[in-house]
């Protein structure tokens, strides 16, 4: 028998209140990085948000190397095996890029503080540096480094490119590209339809809610037509 992927979203529904969201989402993710496209507002965050409990959701399963995440903390997700870039970054203002590593480090794992400044050595000059005094690209590879120091079997990422000058979303490209041939599962919602069909092999659509579309990220690419009808932009 088939093995499960290492996430399996089945029959997800979410609602904020009385505002249903997230309509009978089913989803897989496993070797493959996958790129969650829409419009705004079309759910892509709150997909995130359920995956690591961090919204209720009132029906449906997610499930990680087979266990079922519904009712665990999201600090139990994230030990687990689920690291979270979040849109937005979340650096904290105050706290320094060594004192950010210092709180995620792990004992064990192939990802740790040294191999953090190695990857990223713009990290290791800048890492007396508190929070709000990096640039935006400082801050996005940070909120990278740091979800990569627990060692997750899966990377969710919200709009990691968002406001970032194009040098650094190639950077941001290369790094996911990276790793997801380590082997850990890349979820990756975006806006810029460039950089997910740069970063990642297969693409999901969402519209209101539900999952319309799954294809490589390659037929996406020659598609202007689906591109039209559900992200209303363009390949440049
Ligand atoms: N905490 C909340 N309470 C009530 N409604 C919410 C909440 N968070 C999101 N929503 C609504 O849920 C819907 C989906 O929002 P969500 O943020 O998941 O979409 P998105 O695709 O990530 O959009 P964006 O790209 O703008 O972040 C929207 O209509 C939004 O207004």
């Amino acid at each position: 028998m088939a093995s499960d992927p290492l996430l399996r979203i089945t029959g997800l529904n979410l609602s904020y209140g009385s505002s249903h969201v997230l309509h009978d989402v089913t989803l897989d993710v496993d070797a493959r990085p996958l790129g969650i496209l829409g419009r705004n507002g079309m759910g892509k965050t709150s997909l995130c948000n359920a995956i690591l409990g961090l919204a209720p959701h009132f029906s449906g399963s997610i499930r990680l190397g087979g266990i079922e995440l519904t009712g665990l903390t999201p600090e139990r997700r994230a030990r687990l095996g689920i690291g979270y870039v979040p849109q937005g970054r979340r650096i904290f203002r105050s706290l320094s890029v060594e004192e950010h590593l210092a709180i995620m480090a792990q004992k064990d794992g192939d990802w740790n503080v040294e191999r953090v400044y190695e990857t990223f050595p713009r990290l290791k000059e800048r890492r007396r540096n508190l929070g709000d005094r990096l640039s935006g690209g400082e801050q996005q590879m940070l909120a990278i480094a740091r979800a990569l120091l627990l060692n997750p079997r899966l990377l969710v990422l919200d709009e990691p490119t968002e406001g970032l000058a194009p040098a650094i979303v190639s950077d941001v490209v290369a790094l996911v590209r990276q790793v997801a041939r380590e082997g850990i599962a890349v979820l990756m919602v975006e806006q810029n339809l460039h950089a997910a069909l740069s970063a990642v092999e297969d693409v999901a659509i969402m519209v209101g809610g539900q999952i319309v579309e799954r294809m490589p990220a390659r037929a996406l690419a020659e598609d202007t037509a689906t591109q039209k009808r559900h992200l209303a932009l363009e390949l440049a």
